[in-house]
């Protein structure tokens, strides 16, 4: 990570402790719908005799991967607010941003149409920069969902004039950022080995298949499947270690239980053949990147800051054995507050014995897309893709789909997940960094979910799909 992006990171972080006080504030105030009215200071202190109130888009309620647009009413003319959005995570964890604002000339502050000034955790034209510069009171804690039957509560807060401690509060309200679109089901997969929770969209299948592999740290994230689910895929979230009778720890990659994930997927009867998709991010890409090589029914892959030499565990299956890539700690550099830059631990699978740790890949009989994060501090991601490329194409098969985000990290999620610039790492066992710009890496994560749908659209059932610009 660039030394500019770990300067805004910490300045959003000191400047957030300094709004601590008034979260905890009490105060009468009266619900109207989502709206929370707190009562008007005294006439002396008022800089406006309206009420303010604040208006979402949607209202009351929104998907956590779409856009939400903030507008707050009944301010005075050009009146200077700070506008601070907060959320809390299952763990009971903070996540902040704040914004310093001027409204128009009518009162009317539209997140759409004005800019943030300077002195918040951002500045300039930015509708949804209340979402992705959310960051955590908590060091190395990253914002994570793990029951998506229930949504993150968002708060916001209109406080006045842009002190460096909070203002009177003129208004507030709340919005869910949900996961589960409605009429979406949930179906806990357990057939076999299998450990997996299946999301069906609504109406009549067959649906093209997809199967989601996260990264490495164990137990059954849903969120990315869920949300891919809400546009018309099956998808299977798969668990494959630290998760019920599963391994509890990733030694050994064993493919043949992920052949039965992607059987139970070809035989279902809400999923359209004659092939299912792959979805993998981190440790979870050379796992499909392996799974698209070795097994047979795979249509497409999209691998995201993934890896195309086998990483972390030994992979085998049947009679095969692929080496984990080695590594050397020694070349872990560690900053003054204890963060690790690993981006040049690992070995160069194109040199001596490492050579055996590349999948091969020319083997898959799918099309591949890498999305890639230019800052990606957890591997050369952009290495990785392009050797896959080459090799691919070496071996006279299509070219795979490259895209390339300069200035986004390790960590590309699904939209408005807040960039995590830093946690601690689940195979290394201390804090890293995972590189990535805030606005960059949120804008990344907004055009690499577009483009992931689009390319199982296009490869999984043959229909273009809807283009909109989501940001
Ligand atoms: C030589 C060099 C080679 C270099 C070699 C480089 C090779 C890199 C290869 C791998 C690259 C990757 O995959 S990178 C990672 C990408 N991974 C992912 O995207 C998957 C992310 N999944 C996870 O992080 C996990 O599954 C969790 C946190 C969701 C686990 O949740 P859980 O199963 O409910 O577990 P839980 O008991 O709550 O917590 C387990 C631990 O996670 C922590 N934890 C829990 N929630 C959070 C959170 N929101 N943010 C931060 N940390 C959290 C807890 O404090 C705890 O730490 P403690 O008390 O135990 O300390």
């Amino acid at each position: 990570m660039g030394r500019r992006a770990m300067s805004v990171l910490a300045a959003c972080r000191q400047s957030s402790r300094c709004w601590q006080s008034c979260l905890s504030r009490p105060g009468p105030a009266r619900q109207h719908g989502n709206i929370l009215r707190v009562p008007e200071a005294p006439a002396a202190r008022r800089l406006s005799s309206m009420a303010a109130t604040i208006r979402f888009s949607p209202s009351t309620r929104s998907l956590f991967d779409e856009p939400l647009g903030i507008a707050v009413q009944g301010l005075g003319p050009r009146q200077q607010v700070t506008l601070r959005a907060s959320l809390r995570d299952e763990a009971g964890e903070l996540f902040e941003a704040h914004a310093r604002y001027q409204a128009a000339d009518d009162g009317e502050l539209d997140l759409a149409r004005c800019p943030a000034l300077p002195g918040g955790s951002f500045s300039g034209l930015e509708p949804t920069g209340l979402l992705w510069a959310l960051q955590p009171r908590k060091a190395f804690w990253r914002l994570v969902k793990k029951d998506v039957t229930t949504p993150f509560r968002l708060q916001l807060d209109v406080l006045d004039g842009h002190g460096d401690g909070p203002g009177r509060l003129l208004a507030q309200a709340q919005h869910e950022r949900a996961f589960l679109r409605d009429g979406v089901r949930r179906v806990p997969v357990r057939e076999g080995r299998i450990r997996a929770t299946l999301f069906l969209p609504p109406g009549n299948g067959p649906f093209p298949g997809v199967i989601d592999v996260h990264g490495a740290g164990g137990g059954l994230l849903e969120y990315r499947a869920c949300l891919l689910a809400n546009y018309g895929f099956a998808v299977l979230a798969l668990a494959y270690y630290s998760y019920e009778d599963l391994p509890k720890d990733m030694k050994e990659v064993n493919l043949e239980y992920f052949e039965e994930a992607v059987n139970f997927m070809l035989q279902h009867n809400q999923v359209k053949g004659p092939g299912i998709g792959l979805l993998g991010f981190s440790k979870g890409g050379d796992i499909c990147v392996s799974m698209a090589s070795f097994l047979k029914g795979i249509t497409a892959t999209a691998v995201v800051n993934g890896s195309v030499a086998n990483v972390g565990a030994v992979l085998r299956y049947k009679d095969i054995t692929i080496p984990p890539l080695g590594s050397n700690r020694k070349r872990i550099r560690v900053n003054k507050s204890g963060i690790g830059d690993i981006i040049d631990a690992l070995n160069n699978p194109l040199e001596g014995p490492d050579r055996q740790s590349f999948i091969p890949l020319e083997k898959a009989e799918c099309r591949f897309l890498f999305i890639v994060g230019q800052d990606d501090h957890n591997w050369k991601s952009e290495f990785f893709a392009v050797e896959g490329s080459k090799r691919l194409q070496a071996h006279g098969k299509e070219k795979p789909e490259l895209i390339c985000y300069p200035g986004a990290g390790h960590y590309i999620q699904p939209p408005f997940f807040p960039m995590c610039s830093a946690s601690m790492h689940p195979l290394v066992g201390m804090p890293v960094m995972w590189g990535g710009e805030p606005k960059a890496h949120c804008e990344a994560q907004v055009d690499a979910w577009q483009q992931i749908e689009a390319f199982f659209h296009r490869h999984l059932k043959g229909e273009p799909s809807r283009t909109a610009n989501r940001l």
